[in-house]
C-alpha cells in the first residue's frame, strides 16, 4: 500500500432512506464492524424524508440483524448514529453536514445519478475538509463523455485516490481468490495465455427477474447493468499481468492495461453480440410475467434482460482468445462462473479410446469454489478416456462483497475501486455494441423466463 491513509471517522450516507442503504450497505457495515470491534465510526444518515434519529436507528438495527452484527463497535455506532433530513443538492446543507463531522469524513453517494451530479456541483461551492473521501455508486455516467465529465468534476474536488467508484464485484471473494490462485502458484500461470487457452467465458445468469427495479433497470438493461461495469472488471482481473504488489497503483494499472487493449471481437458489434428479453415463464415455482408487462416497464425502450458480447484482448498474452461475457435475468439455471477452456492435447496416443474433451477450469462466483475438469483413464477400462473433476472449495469470504469495498473506503485504500480512466475505458469498450443495438442492427430475441435463453444462441460450455 502507498503510505497509510487516515481511517474514516465519520461516514455520511447520502440517500440513507433508500433501498441500497438498507439492503446492501448497512448489512455490509454491520459485518465489517463485527469483524473489527476496535473500529470507531460515526454514522450519519441523510435523506429528504422526514425521518427521526430513532427511526433511523431502528432501520440500522434491523439491517445489522440480518448479518447478526454484534460487538463493541456495533453497540457504539448504534447508540451514536443520527439522521439528518436535508436536501444535499444545497451547498449550505453539505457545509453543515461536513462541518459537524468528526475526524476524516467520507460521503457515500447512495443517490440517483442525477442527484449525485447536483451534489458535486454544490460541493464545488464550499470549502471541503482535507482528506475527504467520496464513494460513488454505479452507474458512473451513461457513456464515455459523461463519465469523463463526472471525473473532471470529482477530481476538481478531491484527489483521484480519494474517489471510490464502487464496483462490488471487485469485493467478491472469488474475484479476490483469483489473485492467490493465479499469482501464488506456478501451475496455473504458465498455462494462462493464448498458447494453452482456447476461450474464456464469464457468465452471470440469474434466476431473479426485474424485482421491482424498472425505474433503474429499464433504462440500463443487462449490457450496462452487468457487462459494462461488473463483468469487464472481472475480466480485467482474469486477464491482467501479474502485479508486483497488491497496492492500489499496481492492481489498477494492471487492470487498466487489459481494458485498454480490449475491443469488440473482430470489430464487428453485430456479429459479436446478442440481446434477449424474457417472456412469461416459471422459475422454481415462481411465475414471471412478460418483461414488458412488469410494473414500470416501457416496452418502447426495447430493454434487453439478457446480453452476450465477445471481446478480444489485443496483447501478446491473449491474442486470438475470445472472451465472452454474458449476463441475464430470469434464466432457469443460476450460473455465476468464469470458465477457461484449454486447447486440445497436441496428440492423444493412438490406442486411447473415447473422446478427449478440452480441459476446463471453472471458477465459481458464489458459492466460492473451483472445478478443474480433465481427461483421465478413469475407472473401468484403463484404455478408455473419461472425465474427472478436481474440486476446491474456496470457502466464503469473511465479508460480503460490499463489506470489502466499504473497508477500502473507510481505510482510504482505493485498490478495489474503479479508477477514473478505467470507468471511461469501459464505456469506450461497449460503445459499438450500444450503437448497433440502438440502430436495431441486432435482433432482440425472446426467451421464456425459466429457460436457458434463446434456443439458437451458441451454448457457453
Ligand atoms: N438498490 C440497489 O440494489 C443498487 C443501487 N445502486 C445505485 O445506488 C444508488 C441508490 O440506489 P437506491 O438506493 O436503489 O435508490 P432509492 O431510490 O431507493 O434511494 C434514493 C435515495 O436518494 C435520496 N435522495 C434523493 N434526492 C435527494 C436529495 N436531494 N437530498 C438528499 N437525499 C436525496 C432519497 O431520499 P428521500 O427519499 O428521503 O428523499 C433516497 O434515500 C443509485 O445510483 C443506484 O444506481 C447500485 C447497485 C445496486
Ligand atoms: O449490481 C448488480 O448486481 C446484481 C448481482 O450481484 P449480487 O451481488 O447481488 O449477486 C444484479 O442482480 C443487479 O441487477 C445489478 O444491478
Amino acid at each position: 500500500m502507498e503510505g497509510m491513509a487516515e481511517a474514516v471517522r465519520t461516514l455520511i450516507i447520502l440517500g440513507a432512506t433508500g433501498d441500497l442503504t438498507s439492503r446492501l450497505l448497512l448489512p455490509a457495515l454491520g459485518q465489517l464492524l463485527t469483524r473489527e470491534p476496535q473500529r470507531r465510526l460515526e454514522l450519519v444518515g441523510v435523506g429528504t424524508s422526514d425521518w427521526t434519529t430513532a427511526h433511523w436507528r431502528s432501520v440500522v438495527r434491523k439491517s445489522f440483524a440480518t448479518v447478526k452484527a454484534s460487538g463493541d463497535s456495533v453497540d457504539d455506532l448504534l447508540s451514536s448514529t443520527r439522521f439528518t433530513s436535508a436536501d444535499v443538492t444545497k451547498p449550505d446543507a453539505l457545509k453543515e453536514l461536513l462541518g459537524a463531522a468528526e475526524g476524516t469524513p467520507a460521503l457515500y453517494f447512495a443517490l440517483p445519478p442525477a442527484v449525485t451530479k447536483d451534489v458535486c456541483a454544490a460541493l464545488a461551492q464550499i470549502e471541503l475538509p482535507e482528506d475527504l473521501r467520496l464513494a460513488l455508486e454505479k452507474p458512473f455516467g451513461t457513456d464515455k463523455r459523461s463519465a469523463a465529465a463526472l471525473n473532471r468534476r470529482l477530481t476538481a474536488l478531491v484527489p483521484e485516490d480519494h474517489v471510490h467508484r464502487i464496483d462490488h464485484f471487485l469485493g467478491n471473494s472469488t474475484v479476490q481468490n483469483l489473485f492467490g490462485l493465479r499469482f501464488a502458484n506456478r501451475i496455473f500461470e504458465p498455462l494462462w495465455s493464448t498458447e494453452h487457452v482456447e476461450r474464456v467465458d464469464i457468465v452471470f445468469d440469474e434466476q431473479l427477474g426485474l424485482e421491482g427495479r424498472a425505474g433503474y433497470y429499464d433504462h440500463a438493461g443487462a449490457l450496462v447493468d452487468m457487462i459494462q461495469s461488473h463483468l469487464l472488471q472481472v475480466m480485467a482481473v482474469v486477464a491482467m499481468e501479474p502485479p508486483s504488489t497488491m497496492s492500489a497503483a499496481d492492481l489498477r494499472d494492471a487492470k487498466e492495461l487489459v481494458l485498454r487493449a480490449t475491443k469488440v471481437w473482430d470489430d464487428d458489434a453485430v456479429a459479436a453480440s446478442h440481446r434477449g428479453r424474457y417472456t412469461s415463464g416459471t422459475i422454481d415455482g415462481r411465475t414471471l410475467p412478460d418483461y414488458v408487462d412488469e410494473q414500470g416497464v416501457d416496452p418502447a425502450q426495447g430493454t434487453e434482460t439478457l446480453a452476450q458480447v465477445t471481446f478480444a484482448v489485443g496483447n501478446w498474452r491473449w491474442s486470438g482468445v475470445p472472451f465472452t461475457l454474458r449476463s441475464g435475468k430470469a434464466i432457469g439455471t443460476l450460473r455465476h462462473e468464469i470458465v477457461l477452456t484449454f486447447r486440445q492435447a497436441h496428440h492423444v496416443p493412438t490406442g486411447l479410446r473415447g473422446v478427449a474433451h478440452p480441459s476446463q477450469l471453472r471458477i465459481k462466483l458464489g458459492p466460492d469454489e473451483m472445478v478443474l475438469e480433465v481427461n483421465t483413464n478413469g475407472p473401468g477400462n484403463p484404455r478408455y478416456l473419461s472425465r474427472s473433476e478436481l474440486h476446491a472449495d474456496f470457502g466464503p469470504g469473511s465479508l460480503l462483497a460490499y463489506g470489502e469495498v466499504l473497508a477500502g473506503v473507510l481505510d482510504g485504500d482505493p485498490a478495489l475501486s474503479v479508477r477514473g480512466d478505467t470507468a471511461e475505458e469501459c464505456w469506450r469498450i461497449v460503445a459499438p455494441v450500444l450503437k448497433a443495438w440502438r440502430d436495431g442492427d441486432v435482433p432482440l430475441d425472446d426467451y421464456a423466463a425459466g429457460s436457458e435463453g434463446p434456443a439458437d444462441w451458441s451454448v457457453i460450455p
